[in-house]
């Protein structure tokens, strides 16, 4: 490979109207967290484990998961010698040594001792939390069920009391309830949390998490009374082993039951929580971390996609001219910049989510529960929106890329394959959606009342008759009031149809159901409010309507949008440099930081396990004997 980088990314860098390095300042938050972010990333570099390995794609399934368990706990290694205190040295750590793969042990960090620490009485949280820490127990979450993923309170496991001997009983009675999906159930973990419905006393208390060894931590058989598994292959996920579990009244003890919220006691007595959806909130906060993951997900394919737009020339833009860079025709820069905005934007929404969660979790760990509510609203909404908006960036960004977008080699697959799951994931995104459109609806109808609103959503009670006053210069505060305006008119229009629903005589289940096709645009409308002038543009009957825009300043915004792809164009190379994903973060040929993206997908080619020989055994099987075949038949009808 030379090592020259390619003119016309010189050229891009060299003319953009800003210095990038601020930018990566600003996002890592200061020039010293930059600095060592990058020494970091360069120890992986170093490192000649971690980078002796192929590209996952060209590795089996089983190959995969067995690289991803070697990899992962080298990295934990790794992390212990180095002595990585900080979260953000470990996690940048660990995104430089395994960019694309995800890990087996994910769900035992992620979930499995984040709601030890947070479920568990004190004393419980004690005993489990430095065993989980440490490794000693290795743990994952397991609440989706053959029959029910999205509905909760239909799963069907059963945790059934027996104070006899101080033990629950867990048992799949029907086919539907095996557990189905947890990730690292089938073989990694000795340990899962489960959400089971609890039986005591004759009487069903819903759904409760229990901590249930699952694997002998002698040597790994699975205990007696468990049948476990593996689900077979998926759209992506490959090194994660998701798993089923059927259990056959299988005993734990009374005490692993989480039972910081609810009890059960000695005698079988049920202690109620404060508030039911206390057990949710495992799931509450991953859908948090699922905003920061989206944001990664696009501005990576994005920092690809618009550096191989600057490199691939395509077409003469002038007749006779030279081939233009396609990042120079307008269509192009109308797929890709505004996803280079949404990227940044996704940045500062998923950062605004993590300080709110981190506010209300605390206020709801001392008991205030007054802000559930909007958290859930907020988390489910957000999750929903950005994994949704930030799968079909993606697959423009994997389009933009013409041909070579479709190949392993451009990374963007991958990064498509790893994140669409999270629409489904964590509650699913219409349902996620639904969640928060009945939040809004009753806030709507609370604001109809006269009652104050949190400030998040005030904008629900603003007069609809007031008119758009957008000028020439699209002020800022025109364009929020504008998004503002069409949210709260359509959540109003929502409302208005379930009401009427209502009204006709419909059961409130019902009147709701059918209104929820509306509901959802609205709540799609509400977490729109983080875009501008291309937002509207690309939905403008929405803001029309009901005439709050006038034809002139449709006209306004038509033009201002394409006067914007001009703005950034000169900057856009530069916008996507600051994100500062080094070359072996963004495993891309195409993405490639010197724009050598020919050399390199031609070097890629020649790892593939198809080119070990010149001639595949096929030929000799199957090839060979075919055309064998078919002279033979060629001599006879010459005969003939
Ligand atoms: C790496 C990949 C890892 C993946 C892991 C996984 O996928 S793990 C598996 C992930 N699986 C999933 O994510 C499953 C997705 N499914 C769910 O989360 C739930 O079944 C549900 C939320 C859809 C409904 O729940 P339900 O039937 O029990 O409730 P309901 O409809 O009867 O509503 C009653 C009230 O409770 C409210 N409320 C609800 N939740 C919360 C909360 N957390 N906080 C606060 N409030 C909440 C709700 O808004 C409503 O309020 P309202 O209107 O009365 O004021
Ligand atoms: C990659 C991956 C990893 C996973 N990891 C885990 C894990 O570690 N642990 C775990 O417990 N689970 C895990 N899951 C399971 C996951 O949480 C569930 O699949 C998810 O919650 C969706 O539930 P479901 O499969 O029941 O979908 P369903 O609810 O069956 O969805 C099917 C359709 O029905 C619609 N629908 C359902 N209910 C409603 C409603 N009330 N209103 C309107 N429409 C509705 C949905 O919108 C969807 O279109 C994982 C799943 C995936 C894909």
């Amino acid at each position: 490979m030379s090592n020259e980088v390619n003119t016309d990314l010189l050229k891009e860098r060299s003319t953009a109207t800003f210095d990038a390095e601020r930018l990566t300042e600003f996002i890592y938050k200061g020039p010293e967290k930059v600095k060592r972010k990058r020494q970091i990333q360069n120890i992986v570099l170093q490192d000649k484990f971690l980078q002796s390995f192929k590209p996952t794609e060209f590795y089996d399934r089983d190959g995969q998961y067995n690289n991803a368990v070697r990899r992962q706990i080298y990295i934990m290694d790794r992390l212990e010698e180095l002595g990585f205190r900080s979260e953000t040295d470990r996690l940048n750590f660990r995104e430089a040594a395994a960019p694309v793969e995800l890990s087996p042990f994910g769900l035992h960090s992620g979930m499995f001792v984040p709601t030890l620490e947070r479920q568990g009485t004190p004393e419980q949280s004690r005993k489990w939390v430095p065993l989980g820490k440490s490794f000693k127990m290795i743990g994952t979450y397991a609440q989706t069920e053959l029959g029910h993923g999205t509905f909760i309170r239909g799963l069907e496991t059963t945790a059934t009391f027996d104070p006899e001997t101080q033990e629950f009983i867990l048992d799949s009675p029907t086919l539907s309830s095996i557990k189905y999906w947890p990730g690292n159930v089938a073989k990694t973990v000795n340990h899962c949390l489960v959400m089971a419905q609890l039986y005591t006393q004759g009487k069903c208390h819903g759904t409760h998490l229990f901590l249930v060894q699952v694997r002998s931590m002698e040597d790994h058989t699975i205990m007696p009374g468990l049948e476990i598994g593996d689900i077979g292959p998926k759209l992506g996920f490959d090194g994660v082993d998701n798993g089923f579990m059927k259990f056959n009244k299988y005993r734990i003890p009374r005490m692993n039951m989480l039972m910081r919220y609810a009890k059960v006691l000695e005698n079988g007595d049920y202690i109620k929580p404060k508030n039911a959806k206390l057990t949710y909130g495992a799931m509450v906060m991953v859908r948090v971390w699922i905003v920061m993951d989206a944001f990664k997900a696009l501005s990576r394919a994005t920092v690809i996609a618009v550096r191989y737009s600057a490199v691939r020339r395509q077409s003469e833009l002038r007749p006779g001219g030279e081939e233009a860079q396609v990042i120079d025709y307008q269509t192009q820069q109308y797929k890709l910049f505004p996803l280079l905005a949404t990227s940044y934007a996704f940045l500062l929404a998923a950062e605004g989510m993590s300080q709110i969660y981190a506010k209300i979790s605390s206020d709801i760990e001392r008991g205030n529960l007054e802000d559930m509510p909007q958290l859930h609203a907020l988390a489910c909404g957000l999750k929903a929106f950005c994994t949704w908006v930030g799968c079909e960036g993606i697959e423009v960004c994997r389009m933009s890329c013409g041909g070579h977008g479709y190949s392993h080699a451009s990374g963007i697959p991958k990064i498509y394959a790893n994140i669409v799951g999270a629409c489904t994931y964590e509650g699913e995104n219409t349902v996620m959606m639904l969640q928060t459109a009945r939040y809004l609806s009753k806030s709507y109808f609370r604001g109809q009342r006269g009652e104050s609103l949190p400030e998040l959503i005030q904008y629900l009670t603003i007069d609809l008759n007031v008119k758009s006053t957008l000028g020439e210069d699209c002020s800022f505060e025109s364009l929020v009031a504008a998004y503002s305006h069409r949210a709260a008119r359509m959540v109003a229009t929502a409302c208005k149809l379930q009401n009427a629903n209502k009204q006709k005589g419909m059961p409130s289940h019902d009147a709701w159901n059918k209104s929820t096709v509306p509901f959802i645009a609205a709540t799609k409308a509400h977490c729109h409010l983080l875009y501008a002038v291309y937002g509207i543009v690309e939905n403008m009957g929405e803001f029309m309507q009901d005439g709050y825009f006038n034809q002139d300043q449709i006209s306004i915004l038509n033009r201002k949008v394409l006067a914007l792809l001009e703005d950034i164009r000169p900057n856009a190379v530069a916008l996507v440099d600051a994100f500062d994903y080094p070359d072996h973060l963004l495993q891309s040929c195409l993405g490639r930081y010197d724009g050598q993206v020919y050399e390199a997908l031609y070097e890629n080619s020649k790892s593939s396990p198809l080119n070990n020989t010149d001639i595949h055994s096929s030929y000799y099987n199957y090839i060979r004997p075919m055309m064998q075949k078919r002279s033979k038949s060629k001599d006879i009808s010459a005969k003939l």
